[in-house]
C-alpha cells in the first residue's frame, strides 16, 4: 500500500485550491469555445450565447462512438511495432519499454476511414455532434482519472511521481500520483498523450474540411491551410514518437486529471478550433497572403524541428559528426549541456519555433475575431509556465552547470526579448 510521499515537493499550479479551480475552470473553457465558436459574433471574451442543457451535451451515441475511438486507438497501439524503445532510467534503476508505432496508428487510422468513408460513413456529420463529443471526453477523463487515483493506492512508493503525492487528495487527483500507470505492457500515459487526442484533432479537422466543401462546394484555401500544417504537426510528432519518452510529462509527471482530460479532451477539441471557426465564419484568404503564411510556418517547423532533432540527437550520441562540433558544458551528473547551435540562441528554442508556428496556424482566420488566437494566446502561458517549471528542475538536477548555461544563454524563449 502506498504511503502518502513526496511532500517535501513544492505544490505547483496554486496548491489545492489553484488544482480545485482547475478542475472546473478547463472542462468550462473548452465548452465555452466550443459553444462560442459557432455563434455569430464569435466574441472570446464575452458571454457564451447560451447555457447548453444536459440533452444537449449528453448522447449515448457520442459516448459509443467515443469509446470505439479509445477501443481502435488502443488495438492500434497494441500492433506489433517497428522497434521497441526504452524509457529514461526509474528511481529503482529499472527501464520501462514503449513500442515506437504511434506513425503506424496514423497511416491505419487514416485507411480505415478512407474506407468507412467509402462505405458510408458520415465524416461530414462529425462536426454537428463535437459538444456530446467533448462531454463524453470530458466524462471519461473524470472516471479514469479517478481509476488512475484509485490504482496510485496500491502501488509502490517507487511507482509514485516526484509530485502529486501531497496528501491533498483534490491535488494529487488532478496532479496525478503514479508515474507510468500501466496494466502488462499498456502503458496509459505514454498511450493517451500521442494517440486519440492527436489523431482525433486531425481527424475532426478533416471532418470540418469535409463539411466545409459540401456547404461551400469546394474547401476554402485558409481551411486547407489550417489542415495541412497541423497534420504536418500531428505527423511529425508520432514520426518522432520516441523524443515524447524524455518529455517531463512523461519522466516527471504523475498521471492524473490534468493530463489525462489535456490529451483527451482540450487536444481534439480546443486544438481544431481554428477549423471550427472557418466552418462558421468563412475567412477570405488570397494566394500573396497565404504565401506568406505558408512561409511562417516553414520558419517556425524548421526550428521546432532542428532544436528538438538537435538535442535528441546529442543525448542519443554526443559524438554524432552532426553534433560533434557544438560547444558543451560539463555537469556533475556526467551529461552535458549544449551551448552552441540551437540551444546556444535561446535556452528553449524549440517552444519558440512552436509559438511561431502557432501563428501561423491563426492568421488563415484573418483579423477579424480574436477567438482563432486563443490557441496561441494560452500556448504562450502554458509554454511559459512549463519553461518555468524544466529550469527548476534543470537547476535541481545541474546546479551550478546549470547557472552557468544561463549566464551564457541569458533569454529564454525569444531572443533578446524574453
Ligand atoms: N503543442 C503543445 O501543446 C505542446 C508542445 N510541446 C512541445 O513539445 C516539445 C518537447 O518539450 P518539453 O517536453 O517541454 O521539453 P524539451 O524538449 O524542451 O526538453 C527540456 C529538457 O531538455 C534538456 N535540455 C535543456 N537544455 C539543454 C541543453 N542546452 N542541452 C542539452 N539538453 C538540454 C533538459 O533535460 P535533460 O538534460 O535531462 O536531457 C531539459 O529538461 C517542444 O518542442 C515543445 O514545444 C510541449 C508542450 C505542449
Ligand atoms: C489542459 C491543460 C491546460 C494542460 C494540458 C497539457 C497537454 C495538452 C500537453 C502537455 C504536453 C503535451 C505535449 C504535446 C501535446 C499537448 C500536451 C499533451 C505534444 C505531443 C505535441 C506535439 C509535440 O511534437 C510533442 C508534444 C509533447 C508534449
Amino acid at each position: 500500500m502506498a504511503a502518502p510521499q513526496g511532500s517535501r515537493a513544492p505544490l505547483e499550479f496554486g496548491g489545492p485550491l489553484g488544482a480545485a479551480a482547475l478542475l472546473l475552470l478547463l472542462p468550462a473553457t473548452m465548452f465555452h469555445l466550443l459553444l462560442v465558436v459557432r455563434s455569430g459574433p464569435a466574441r472570446l471574451l464575452g458571454p457564451p450565447p447560451y447555457l447548453p442543457g444536459l440533452e444537449e451535451l449528453w448522447s449515448q451515441q457520442a459516448l459509443l462512438l467515443w469509446l470505439t475511438w479509445l477501443g481502435l486507438q488502443a488495438a492500434l497501439y497494441l500492433l506489433p511495432a517497428r522497434k521497441v524503445a526504452e524509457g529514461q532510467e526509474l528511481k529503482d534503476k529499472s527501464r520501462l519499454c514503449y513500442p515506437i508505432n504511434g506513425f503506424q496508428a496514423l497511416v491505419l487510422t487514416a485507411l480505415l476511414v478512407g474506407l468507412g468513408v467509402s462505405v458510408g460513413l458520415p465524416l461530414r456529420a462529425l462536426p454537428e455532434i463535437l459538444l456530446p463529443l467533448a462531454f463524453s471526453a470530458t466524462l471519461t477523463a473524470f472516471i479514469f482519472s479517478l481509476f488512475l487515483y484509485m490504482k496510485a493506492l496500491v502501488a509502490p512508493v517507487s511507482a509514485l511521481a516526484p509530485g502529486g503525492n501531497s496528501g491533498n487528495p483534490i491535488y494529487d487527483f488532478f496532479l496525478g500520483r503514479e508515474l507510468n500507470p500501466r496494466i502488462y505492457f499498456f502503458d496509459f500515459k505514454y498511450f493517451c498523450e500521442l494517440r486519440p487526442g492527436l489523431i482525433g484533432w486531425v481527424l475532426i479537422n478533416l471532418a470540418l474540411l469535409v463539411q466545409e466543401a459540401e456547404l461551400r462546394g469546394s474547401p476554402s484555401l485558409a481551411m486547407w491551410l489550417v489542415n495541412g500544417f497541423q497534420l504536418l504537426y500531428v505527423g511529425d510528432a508520432l514520426w518522432h514518437e520516441e523524443a515524447v519518452l524524455t518529455t517531463m510529462d512523461i519522466t516527471h509527471d504523475g498521471f492524473g486529471f490534468m493530463l489525462a482530460f489535456g490529451d483527451l479532451a482540450w487536444v481534439p477539441f480546443t486544438y481544431s478550433l481554428q477549423a471550427q471557426f472557418l466552418l462558421y465564419h468563412p475567412q477570405p484568404l488570397g494566394l500573396p497572403m497565404a504565401s506568406v503564411i505558408c512561409l511562417i510556418n516553414a520558419i517556425g517547423y524548421y526550428v521546432f524541428r532542428g532544436a528538438n532533432s538537435q538535442k535528441n540527437t546529442f543525448r542519443k550520441n554526443p559524438s554524432d559528426p552532426r553534433v560533434a562540433g557544438l560547444q558543451t558544458i560539463s555537469t556533475a551528473t556526467g551529461r552535458q549541456l549544449l551551448v552552441s547551435g540551437w540551444w546556444g540562441m535561446v535556452r528553449h528554442p524549440n517552444y519558440l519555433g512552436d509559438l511561431i508556428m502557432a501563428l501561423a496556424w491563426s492568421l488563415p482566420c484573418g483579423m477579424s475575431h480574436l477567438l482563432p488566437y486563443f490557441y496561441l494566446l494560452y500556448f504562450t502561458a502554458l509554454l511559459v509556465h512549463r519553461e518555468a517549471r524544466d529550469e527548476r528542475q534543470c537547476l535541481q538536477k545541474y546546479g551550478l552547470a546549470w547557472h552557468e548555461y544561463c549566464r551564457r544563454v541569458p533569454y529564454r524563449i525569444v531572443p533578446y526579448v524574453y
